[in-house]
Formats: C-alpha cells, sequence, structure tokens
C-alpha cells in the first residue's frame, strides 16, 4: 500500500478560514471595533447549525408543513421556523444584534441587546418550496447600523434606511456543499463548509459576475402575466438558444449566476405586481453583492436600481432583474425597442 510521504500531506495548506479572513479584513469596516465581525460569525455559527439541520430535512421530524402562515399568507414549513429561531438565538446570544427583522415574522424582534449597534433583516430560509424535494435552498442576510439611540429599542427607522445603507450582506447557501457568500463593500468573498473541521474556509476570494453569460432564470409558468417587454427579451434569449434555469429556490439560482453569468428575473406578475420577492431581506443584500460583484440589480424600466429604492414598510416587495451587467442592461432597453 503506497502512503502518500508526511511532506505532502504536511505541505497541503488547509486554506484561510472565515474566521481569519474576517480578522484580517476588520480593518475595512467602518468603526472597526470588531463588533461587526462578531456579528458575521454568529450568522456563520447559525448557518452551521441550519446546515446539519437541512441534511436531515427528508426526517420526519423536520420535513413538511409547520401548519401556520406567516406574514406574508404562505405557509410555513418546520424548516423556516428552526431556521429563524436558530438565527434570531445566536444572534441574540451573539449581543451585536439589538434587534431582527425576519421574513417569518411580522414585527421586529427585539433582543434585548440594548447596546448592541446593528440590526439584521433575514429570510432564514428561502427557497421553502424547494425543503421536502431536496433541492438547493438558502439563507439571505443584511446588516445595518442602527440610526436610533443606543441603550433603547430598536426602530423601524432602523431597517427601512435603504439599500445603500448597509453595511454588510449575503447569503448562505445549503447545496452540494454549504457556502456563505458576503460583502461589506470591498468585494465579495465565498466560503465553503468543511464540516468534520466545522469550518468556513475561504474558496472564492474575489467573486466577479461575468460581464455576459448564457442562462436566462425565471418561472416560465407565469409567462402570461409577463410584461410585453420581459416576454420580448426571453424571446430573444431563446432566438440566441440561452439556455433556461431555474431552480426555484433564489440564492441557487442566483449563486450560479454569479459564478457563469447569466439573469435571474421575478417580473411584477397579476398575483405579485410588485413582484414576489421581499426588498428588505431579498432584493437588497443580493443587490448590494451583485453590484460589488460587478453585476447589476433592477427594478425594472422606470423603477431603477433596486440599491436606490426607499422602503416604507418591513414585507414590501420589489420586482427584481439581477446578474451579469449587459444582460440586465439589455433587459431594460427592451422596453424601448
Ligand atoms: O414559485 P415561484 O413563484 O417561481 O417563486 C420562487 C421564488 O420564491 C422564493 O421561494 C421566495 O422565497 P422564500 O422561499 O424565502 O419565501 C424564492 O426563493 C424563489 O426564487
Ligand atoms: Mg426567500
Ligand atoms: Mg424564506
Amino acid at each position: 500500500m503506497s502512503h502518500r510521504p508526511l511532506e505532502d500531506t504536511i505541505a497541503q495548506p488547509v486554506g484561510t478560514t472565515l474566521e481569519r479572513y474576517i480578522m484580517r479584513t476588520q480593518s475595512e469596516f467602518p468603526y472597526a471595533t470588531g463588533e461587526l465581525s462578531q456579528l458575521l460569525r454568529d450568522i456563520a455559527l447559525a448557518g452551521k447549525i441550519v446546515s446539519r439541520e437541512i441534511n436531515r430535512a427528508g426526517l420526519a421530524e423536520v420535513a413538511g408543513a409547520f401548519g401556520q402562515q406567516n406574514v406574508q399568507g404562505e405557509q410555513q414549513q418546520k424548516l423556516d421556523v428552526v431556521a429563524n429561531i436558530r438565527f434570531i438565538r445566536a444572534l441574540t446570544n451573539g449581543g451585536q444584534a439589538c434587534a431582527v427583522l425576519s421574513e417569518e415574522e411580522d414585527e421586529i424582534v427585539h433582543t434585548g441587546n440594548v447596546q448592541g449597534k446593528y440590526v439584521v433583516a433575514i429570510d432564514p430560509l428561502d427557497g421553502s418550496s424547494n425543503i421536502d424535494v431536496n433541492v438547493s435552498i438558502g439563507t439571505i442576510f443584511s446588516i445595518y447600523r442602527r440610526v436610533s439611540p443606543y441603550g433603547a429599542p430598536a426602530t423601524e427607522a432602523d431597517f427601512l434606511q435603504g439599500g445603500r445603507r448597509q453595511v454588510a450582506a449575503g447569503y448562505i447557501l445549503y447545496g452540494s456543499s454549504t457556502m456563505l457568500v458576503y460583502t461589506t463593500g470591498h468585494g465579495v468573498a465565498g466560503f465553503t463548509y468543511e464540516s468534520s473541521l466545522g469550518e468556513f474556509f475561504l474558496s472564492h476570494p474575489r467573486m466577479l459576475i461575468p460581464e455576459t453569460g448564457n442562462i436566462f432564470s425565471c418561472n416560465e409558468g407565469n409567462w402570461h402575466d409577463y410584461p410585453e417587454y420581459v416576454r420580448d427579451y426571453l424571446s430573444r434569449c431563446k432566438e440566441r438558444r440561452c439556455s433556461g434555469r431555474y431552480v426555484g429556490s433564489l440564492v441557487a439560482d442566483y449563486h450560479r449566476n454569479l459564478l457563469v453569468g447569466g439573469i435571474y428575473l421575478y417580473p411584477p406578475t397579476q398575483k405579485n405586481p410588485d413582484g414576489k420577492l421581499r426588498l428588505l431581506y431579498e432584493s437588497f443584500p443580493l443587490a448590494f453583492v451583485i453590484e460589488q460583484a460587478g453585476g447589476r440589480a433592477e427594478a425594472g424600466p422606470g423603477l431603477g436600481r433596486v440599491m436606490d429604492l426607499m422602503p416604507t414598510h418591513f414585507h414590501q416587495r420589489t420586482p427584481l432583474f439581477t446578474g451579469s451587467y449587459s444582460l440586465v442592461d439589455e433587459l431594460l432597453g427592451m422596453e424601448t425597442t
């Protein structure tokens, strides 16, 4: 039996852990006093726990519906509730977040950390319709520095600051591997979870989306509801023999396009005239990441960049067109042709 020379084993670096990367890049954070670093660690910790829960998704105790509806009128899945509890608990115990706004909660969740300088908006489990069919799902998060006074509970204003006031944002993808991807406004980095070591390792430094791509991603079942410019754009993609790819989990469709180029579209439909996706904990964080990766995120012709939208309420929705710069540019150009 041939033994790998010890040198080879020792020579193999384990890589940069998330912990080490956060410490190394902490100086980039405004106010760089370690609180935001701790917050990112808390999110990563909850992500590891939720990843473990998701790996057991087929087992009765975590499979299926929870039997309650959330504020969006959607049936909550058990894992929606589990993920929601795990993230809120980690953010509460971590001490840096004074409040959390979650897709699964009607109102702000005050953590009791009134000295905490940050608030977090979160989609604890994205792609809920795919949980029980073993298809990739995710978590999406957005972090703001609070504007309300320290020492008092957070206020609505802390969450309605607008996309440009995010200090950090990202997502966790629970797929063939579990990945954490985030930005603090200094580029985008991706980390892959090595569960046997319980560590996220830097696997995708300086993520940049290709300027163009050959993939369009949307639920064509809504074709008849789509505005004409969207149908025209999709027809043009098909004439160009682009590939249609739609997982039905925003994080999974978005991540694929971020790596290989492409465009994700969730236009307004009759059922959702403002689009389906939520501004504060789906569109804003993914818009921040895609812009930092050289891509674009738009709400549609005449509505402008997602990051420039000013929110008025917690669970508001927005159309979303995001991905490779030239593909989104082309889509916006359709309206006038
Ligand atoms: O079934 P549809 O209408 O295509 O919608 C799918 C979209 O809805 C979502 O599932 C909404 O997110 P949640 O699962 O967090 O509610 C996205 O992940 C996905 O892109
Ligand atoms: Mg979602
Ligand atoms: Mg969700």
